[in-house]
């Protein structure tokens, strides 16, 4: 399903799952991947390098300051606090420039094709398949979390933790903590009710 938002939607599917006793944790994915587009593209349109050899990790949400690009992993730089906001908003530009006409249609078409590739290319046994996405997670004291994450035949197969991070990108997970756990406990309320 494409749908927002994600923060909200993906702990909502979660507990209709759990009530109806289908749940899997292996294989809910809030898709997080038009995040982590956005960021390799504006890196390498900054860093005028080819996109298709950029890959930043994007962890956390999706939804502005929850979103958390880990541009420091490869590359340092005064640009990264630009970019960051850029990516955190990026979603939001397009909607406002369509002004009530739909939303980010075409890269978030691109970005599920590209994530459900991943995901069959894993269900056929394709080696090192590594995507960030929201999932059930225990990288923070969030039950769901978006980071990298190793898909397999049976979906999740490892949630990797976040690897090294800048003070910049702590400081962000850290302001953006209460935010994703209040869009949490959202779903989780709204599916109770
Ligand atoms: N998570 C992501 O990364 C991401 C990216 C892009 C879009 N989206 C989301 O995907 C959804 C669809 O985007 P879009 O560009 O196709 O939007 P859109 O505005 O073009 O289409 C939305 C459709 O929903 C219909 N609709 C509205 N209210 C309805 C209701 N109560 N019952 C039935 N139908 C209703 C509208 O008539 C319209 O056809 C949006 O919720 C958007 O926020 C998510
Ligand atoms: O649908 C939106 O509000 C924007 C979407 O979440 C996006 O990141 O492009």
């Amino acid at each position: 399903m494409i749908s927002n938002p994600v923060n909200s939607t993906v702990p909502i599917a979660a507990e209709v799952f759990k009530k109806a006793g289908t749940y899997d944790e292996k294989r809910l994915f809030g898709v997080t991947t038009l995040d982590v587009v956005r960021a390799r593209t504006f890196y390498a349109g900054k860093a005028n390098v080819p996109v298709a050899g950029v890959n930043i990790p994007v962890v956390g949400g999706h939804a502005g300051v929850t979103i958390i690009p880990l541009f420091s992993q490869n590359f340092s730089g005064e640009e990264i606090v630009a970019l960051t906001k850029r990516t955190q908003d990026g979603g939001t530009e397009v909607v406002e420039a369509k002004a009530g006409k739909g939303s980010t249609t075409s890269s978030m078409a691109y970005a599920g094709a590209l994530f459900a590739d991943a995901c069959l290319k894993g269900l056929n046994g394709f080696p090192d398949l590594v995507e960030c996405t929201f999932v059930q997670s225990n990288v923070t004291k969030l039950p769901l979390f978006a980071s990298k994450v190793r898909l397999g035949k049976n979906g999740v197969e490892e949630v990797l933790g976040l690897g090294p991070l800048s003070d910049f990108e702590k400081q962000g997970l850290e302001n953006m903590k209460s935010e994703l756990k209040s869009s949490i406990e959202k779903g989780i309320t709204f599916a109770n009710k």
